[in-house]
């Protein structure tokens, strides 16, 4: 397993000839120049990730990070608690909506038990359990800052293996009762906007029960003072197994050179512990939806990342990023098949 520091060092800028020539590419297609959007810049920025190798990604795989969170205890979701097993059970069966979406896009989906609260590890789950649950942020720091190293350092070892099996294309996916509370605290100290602005109703807590979160993640920042400079202080003190193993994840695809796309809330603060670690990850990741979470706006702004789509979508697991996975097959269709202007005689003026 590489250590954090050889994950970072690993990571290049992305290819700029690639990408001027992705550029002049998608301004001969038949099309007027410009007019495929945002489709379009997807392309160039896969460009600009890929290189020299082919734009077309054959190896797809949803990357679903799975723990509980101490927090739980502070009252602050309504979901029970069991349902993280439970639901990472139904992962592997296949009966979740990102495993379903997943399929739909023809992609893989691997189940990552970081630390769910169950006695033993469960059937079919890659086991990276880092305990049963992390610490109650509210009360102390949610793991050790080493731990915090080993969390990171996991997920981009699971990475690096599966792009040795093929895979050229990731999606990252999380689920964890209660971990939009560290999520929001995360988000918080890492954009220095107030725990009002960031936290949300995460899976459809009460309005009323909305005043008691605000204050939980205010406490968990105070109790913890955590260094907002530092990606792995933050994580260590306010974040969780699962929201580390997707900011893994993201640095993971950035040293192995291949794209990888965020899905919702979680993954928006998992990607601005992974920016504040190593900024040069940031070309590697690609948007996917814009999520209904309270501070779904501001973490984006914040990364300077725009979605794709808005769907009014809030389940996490990944779902958001399997479905952007079908955009990205779009954007290299289009870059890869579609006809040339100069085919058709159709000369345009220059733009
Ligand atoms: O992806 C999102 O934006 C999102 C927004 C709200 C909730 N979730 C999911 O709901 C769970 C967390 O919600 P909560 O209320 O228990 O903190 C967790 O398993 C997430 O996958 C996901
Ligand atoms: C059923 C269920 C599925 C989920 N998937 C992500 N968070 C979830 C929360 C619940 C309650």
């Amino acid at each position: 397993m590489k250590t954090l520091q050889q994950v970072i060092d690993a990571i290049r800028p992305l290819d700029e000839q690639a990408m001027a020539r992705a550029e002049q590419r998608l301004d001969g297609l038949l099309k007027p120049p410009g007019s495929l959007g945002r489709l379009e810049t997807l392309a160039v920025q896969l460009a600009g990730i890929m290189g020299d190798r082919p734009l077309a990604f054959a190896g797809k795989q949803m990357m679903v990070m799975v723990a509980d969170h101490g927090v739980y205890e502070e009252g602050v979701a309504v979901s029970p608690r069991i349902v993280t097993a439970i639901q990472a059970a139904n992962m592997v069966k296949g009966t979740t909506g990102v495993c379903v979406l997943a399929a739909n896009a023809g992609a893989g989906v691997t189940v990552v038990d970081m630390g769910i609260d169950c006695e033993q590890p469960l059937p079919g789950l890659l086991d990276r359990r880092m305990g049963r649950g992390c610490g109650n942020i509210a009360a102390g720091p949610a793991m050790t800052t080493g731990q915090a190293r080993v969390v990171l350092e996991t997920g981009a070892a699971l990475v690096a293996e599966a792009v040795a099996r093929g895979t050229t294309l990731f999606g990252v996916g999380e689920l964890g009762m209660a971990n939009t509370t560290p999520a929001a605290a995360l988000v918080s100290v890492l954009t220095g906007m107030p725990a009002a602005d960031v936290v949300g109703r995460g899976a459809n807590l009460p309005l009323s029960m909305l005043a008691h979160k605000i204050e939980v993640v205010e406490r968990a920042i105070a109790v913890n003072q955590p260094d907002a400079r530092d990606g792995v202080d933050v994580l260590a003190k306010v974040g969780g197994y699962d929201l580390g193993g997707m900011a893994g994840v993201m640095l993971g695809a950035a040293a192995e050179g291949v794209p990888v796309i965020l899905d919702g809330f979680l993954s928006y603060a998992a990607a601005l512990v992974a920016c504040r670690v190593a900024p040069q990850a940031r070309p590697y990741l690609i948007p996917s939806h814009l999520s209904a979470e309270k501070g779904a706006k501001i973490a984006l702004a914040h990364l300077d990342l725009r979605p794709y789509f808005d769907l009014e979508m809030r389940l996490g697991e990944g779902s958001g990023a399997a479905l952007a996975m079908n955009l990205v097959d779009a954007a290299c269709a289009v870059y890869n098949d579609m006809g040339t202007l100069a085919a058709s005689d159709i000369v345009l003026p220059s733009h």
